[in-house]
């Protein structure tokens, strides 16, 4: 049987498995001896042991030591080892997730499946834990066994048979758990994408009754299906955990009543076998209540793989784009940028295309001032995603200066852009801005009206729960901050007031062509066309204009 967590801790934490394995075992078996040593020293004077107490309990003092020290060890070394796994595979996670390309993570975002992330960690982090301590209660099983065997052959016997029938039962519910988990977190993940909805759409919904109990059913309806399969598991590991306390008290009683009764020279040996088969208990309920747990994380463990894989599929066409050189993408410049005959499609879940964006063949000039206009849904966000390279088209090329861009200039190409999106987002700090000018950002903060509003300390803003309008003027000042040779505003002037409005047309976007600035502005407002050196007009998809 495959293990995901064991083959996460062997991939993850390398070197360090095989002595954290050790010293769990070993703390396992010198539990054990310390056990039987307590046994063999209650017994010492019926059986007429040649050794002495005092040698007993030096040795039984050695085990101690050695279970102290080994189980702390083992301990210690899974704490660090789970905590660095998992600590590597985030980090691979983020990593190559900022290689991806756009359209997987808008997808994903939509899924709510990278909510689970964090609840699927720290479960693993948690079962590491206590998986070892399931295997440290197999290694004092075996210990036990060892002396059971010894001391009374035929109950070991008894015991193993029992066991042998007993494991395939065990592992096989073991392997549902694991399914049906893996099952109940993507229902959780829908769940969770629609409670992320209610969130986000909190106003809409406490307005209007019918749509809150709608929404309501939904999410009942969700969550008693991610939980179904759960039920399930629970029911399962309850009857694990009376199967194994029940198969254990019916050998007791086979072993205690049942065998003196037809093998009479047995009857000596009860006592004895009592205490020893008794020892058996701990290790045993421990292994059982272990397993549900272990379940859950083998399936975080296949889930976080899972989706590894999916983000490196996502990020592997987009690999030679991170061939180049970040240094050298500093100060980019251009005379001229093209695409020609660029198209690109979004499909649904069955592969149908849904909506076209091109063939485009356009060229914007150096220190332009481009508008782009059309009806909702023409198009035009999407043309601004495959003219700043964030879309790869499926046909046709980028051209700079008449040169073809490569995947692998394809990142240079980005660099030449700073954009604010309709569904803009301000991060709590300028990421790759360390240098910024302090004045520079006042100064950006009084054009804008914002400087009664918030104020640039230690890399951030002190405030970003403001309006609609100031949020986006916030994000317009960190695109300016950004300083690239072309500006993209998308719909940056749909929420502003009239006088802002005004003046965004009329000063700030001049202002900007002035200082030679390129710049594309997505826009509704026709009443300002006549700011633009050029339009380019959307239909369905197409330039018509
Ligand atoms: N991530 C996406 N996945 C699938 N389809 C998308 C995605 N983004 C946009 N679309 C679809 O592509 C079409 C064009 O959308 P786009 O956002 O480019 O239009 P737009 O002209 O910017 O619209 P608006 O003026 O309303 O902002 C729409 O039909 C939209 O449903």
């Amino acid at each position: 049987m495959k293990s995901h967590l064991l083959d996460f801790l062997r991939r993850e934490s390398g070197q360090r498995r095989a002595p954290m394995l050790v010293a769990m075992v070993l703390s396992g078996l010198a539990e054990g001896l310390v056990i039987v040593l307590a046994n063999v020293g209650a017994n010492s004077a019926s059986e007429g042991l040649t050794l002495t107490r005092s040698v007993l309990l030096t040795v039984y003092l050695i085990g101690l030591t050695t279970w102290v020290v080994s189980l702390r060890r083992a301990l210690k070394q899974s704490f660090t080892a789970s905590e660095q796994a998992l600590e590597r595979v985030k980090t691979r996670l983020a990593t190559r997730l900022l290689q991806a390309d756009l359209l997987y993570v808008e997808r994903q975002a939509a899924s709510g499946r990278f909510s689970l992330l964090s609840q699927d960690t720290r479960l693993v982090a948690d079962a590491v834990m206590r998986g070892l301590y399931c295997l440290q209660s197999l290694a004092l099983f075996a210990a036990s066994s060892v002396y059971m065997l010894w001391k009374d052959p035929v109950a070991f016997g008894l015991v193993a048979l029992v066991f042998v029938l007993a494991i395939p039962k065990l592992m096989h519910n073991y392997q549902q758990a694991t399914a049906e988990t893996r099952l109940s977190a993507e229902r959780e993940g829908r769940f969770f994408a629609l409670f992320g909805d209610l969130v986000r759409g909190f106003k809409e919904v406490k307005l209007h009754r019918p749509r809150s109990d709608a929404l309501q059913a939904e999410l009942v309806e969700r969550a008693r299906a991610a939980h179904a399969p759960r039920h399930h598991i629970h029911r399962r590991t309850v009857d694990d955990l009376q199967f194994s306390n029940g198969i254990f008290y019916v050998l007791l009683a086979a072993l205690v009543f049942l065998l003196p009764e037809i093998w009479s020279s047995r009857g000596d040996t009860v006592e004895q076998t009592l205490t020893t088969v008794l020892s058996l208990m701990g290790p045993l309920t421990a292994f059982a209540t272990t397993l549900p747990m272990l379940a859950r994380a083998e399936a975080a463990v296949a889930g976080l793989y899972a989706l590894e894989a999916e983000i490196d599929a996502a990020a592997q066409d987009c690999e030679a784009e991170d061939d180049s050189d970040p240094q050298a993408s500093d100060t980019p410049t251009f005379e001229r940028l093209a695409l020609q005959g660029v198209s690109f499609h979004y499909t649904d879940d069955a592969g149908d295309v849904t909506f076209c964006s091109g063939p485009h063949d356009l060229e914007i000039r150096r220190g332009e001032l481009v508008f782009i206009v059309g009806g909702n849904g023409s198009g035009k966000s999407t043309l601004l995603k495959l003219l700043t390279g964030l879309y790869a088209p499926v046909t046709g090329e980028l051209l700079l200066d008449g040169q073809i861009v490569d995947a692998d200039a394809r990142q240079d190409w980005r660099e030449l852009f700073s954009i604010v999106f309709t569904d803009f987002h301000l991060f709590e700090r300028l990421h790759g801005l360390d240098n910024v000018d302090p004045r520079e950002v006042k100064r950006w903060l009084a054009v804008m009206g914002l400087a009664h509003k918030t104020r640039f300390r230690n890399g951030r803003f002190t405030q970003t729960s403001l309006s609609t309008g100031q949020r986006k003027r916030l994000a317009f000042i960190v695109a300016m901050l950004r300083d690239k040779p072309v500006c993209i505003l998308d719909e940056v002037a749909a929420d502003q007031d009239p006088e802002f409005r005004r003046r965004f047309y009329r000063e700030l976007l001049p202002g900007l062509r002035e200082r030679g600035t390129t710049v594309i502005v997505v826009s509704h407002d026709d009443a300002y066309f006549d700011c633009a050196d050029r339009l380019i007009r959307l239909q369905d998809g197409r330039i018509v204009a």
